[in-house]
């Protein structure tokens, strides 16, 4: 090759070199400046990847391409190059600089600092709602919860749930009777999940603009209730729509002010996206792994059949009943361990944090990697494999956060928990089931699921 030809290749790798380097050079040079002078600051060990679109799309190949049975080698190549010590990780994620953490004791740091140091932050606040409890912050999130914990996730509430099904998700949340209109309201929720954990990009074809189209149809659907309401009571109607929504619509804040309709609508939609999506995957997960796992459906169908022949073939499963099938609730955390649905949950740091020598920088993103604890060979023997009977003992305390922790930990767990059960108690009574396709391969965005989407034929037994 002659000597010109070299020179213009060797220019190519340089040039690639320093592209690829640029943005990790940028933040620290822009991170060294802000921080002159602090002796000790330093940032996280890490690297962030390409310009703009920093390590996302690496992130995208193990979750979403690879199909492999563990996308977690995107971090735990972190763990390999930089070390595990700290499990603190520099990165560029969503179009943010971004740190990862993902060990129990990082985890806890940031799940249970103080909403001073880190606040919420999901990548699209606006596909959810700015204003639901999700993404708002102090003393609103407070009253936010206290309404809708003791709405879903007290022992009275827990009682009157009974079945799974979208339309009474809808019933609970909105009082819809299934009809056309929870049809496309069901609709407009399956076009948004795809945008959560998308690259938040606003253009057509892009997941994340069908996300947002949808969200806009369901605002407008959530809206005309509320008005349909509103005019019901200035008719004198009496409020016999019994649900969150009205529980929302009259909540009065410390100062006497009620929420806004955009307030009522968020939250509305961030619970039938907590209490629907969640709750199917988790279900399919569940019949998943049965399939694939013969001797644990033997002893569930066993315990379920016997409380079964106990009562009488017309009476519903009560709560009471529920406390006594142990093996089923051993399934049931067997399940929403190795599902991770959530297998990641954001913040953003509200200020500067150190953490074991690092400072995390105020305004970047923090990702707390929480599916990393579940899959850990360190805390779950043999992690990969579906095993109920790990569950005889407790977890190490840390290494269990599928519903996260701290002040936002889950808000429908015990919820969650209770349809899975009465779910696998019909089910394992009354079907047998096969998956079509066994071996096909497992996407991780935006929730885990095979990509034939569980392809299963069912029988009644
Ligand atoms: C297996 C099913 C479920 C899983 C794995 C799950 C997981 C999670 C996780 C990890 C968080 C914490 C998010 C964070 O800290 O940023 C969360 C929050 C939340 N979940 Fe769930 N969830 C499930 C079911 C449900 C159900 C059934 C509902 C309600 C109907 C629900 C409602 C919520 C709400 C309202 C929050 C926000 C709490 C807050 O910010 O205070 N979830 N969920």
């Amino acid at each position: 090759m002659a000597a010109a030809d070299w020179a213009w290749w060797l220019g190519l790798l340089a040039g690639a070199v320093a592209v690829y380097h640029f943005t990790d050079a940028f933040h620290c040079a822009v991170f060294a400046i802000t921080h002159m002078g602090r002796r000790r600051a330093k940032l996280p060990p890490g690297h962030m990847g390409l310009p703009f679109v920093g390590e996302t799309l690496t992130l995208f190949w193990h979750f979403k391409l690879a199909r492999r049975p563990n996308p977690d080698a995107f971090v735990e190549a972190k763990r390999r190059r930089y070390g595990g010590g700290g499990d603190i990780y520099r990165t560029h994620l969503y179009g943010s600089p971004t740190v990862v953490v993902c060990s129990p004791a990082a985890n806890k740091f940031v799940l249970q600092s103080p909403d001073t140091s880190f606040g919420t932050g999901w990548p699209s606040p606006e596909l959810v709602g700015v204003s639901s409890i999700v993404n708002v912050h102090g003393g609103q999130h407070a009253r936010l919860r206290k309404l809708v914990v003791g709405t879903i996730n007290s022992p009275d509430s827990l009682r009157t749930f009974a079945k799974v099904t979208f339309e009474n998700i809808c019933k609970i949340f909105v009082s819809m009777e299934p009809s056309p209109l929870t049809e496309k309201i069901d609709e407009c929720f399956a076009g948004m999940v795809p945008g959560f954990r998308a690259y938040p990009l606003d253009l057509p074809g892009t997941a994340f603009h069908h996300a947002l189209n949808c969200r806009r149809k369901l605002n407008s659907v959530f809206r005309e209730e509320i008005e349909r309401r509103k005019v019901k009571q200035i008719d004198g109607g009496r409020g016999d729509d019994c649900d969150l929504m009205s529980g929302l619509m009259q909540m009065v804040d410390e100062q006497g002010n009620r929420l806004s309709d955009n307030e009522v609508v968020d939250n509305i939609v961030s619970l039938v996206i907590g209490g629907y999506e969640s709750t199917a995957s988790a279900i399919m997960w569940a019949t998943y792994h049965l399939a694939k796992s013969p001797s644990v459906l033997a002893k569930l169908r066993e315990e379920n059949s016997a409380l079964a022949r106990e009562k009488n073939a017309t009476d519903f499963i009560t709560l009471d009943d529920i406390r006594k099938l142990k093996y089923t609730a051993k399934v049931v955390e067997e399940t929403i361990r190795l599902a991770n649905i959530s297998p990641m949950i954001f913040r953003v740091a509200l200020k500067d944090v150190e953490y074991r020598g690092y400072t995390i920088p105020k305004g970047w993103r923090v990702i707390v990697w929480l599916r990393s604890l579940h899959v850990d060979a360190k805390y779950y023997n043999d992690p990969l494999s579906f095993n109920p009977d790990r569950w005889d003992k407790a977890a190490k305390p840390g290494t269990y956060q599928v519903f996260g922790a701290g002040e936002r930990i889950c808000a429908g767990n015990m919820l969650a928990r209770l349809q899975l059960t009465i779910f696998l108690h019909h089910l394992s009574c009354g079907y047998r089931w096969e998956l079509l396709n066994p071996d096909a391969g497992v996407i991780y965005l935006p929730h885990p699921r095979p990509i034939d989407g569980a392809a299963m034929s069912f029988r009644e037994l």
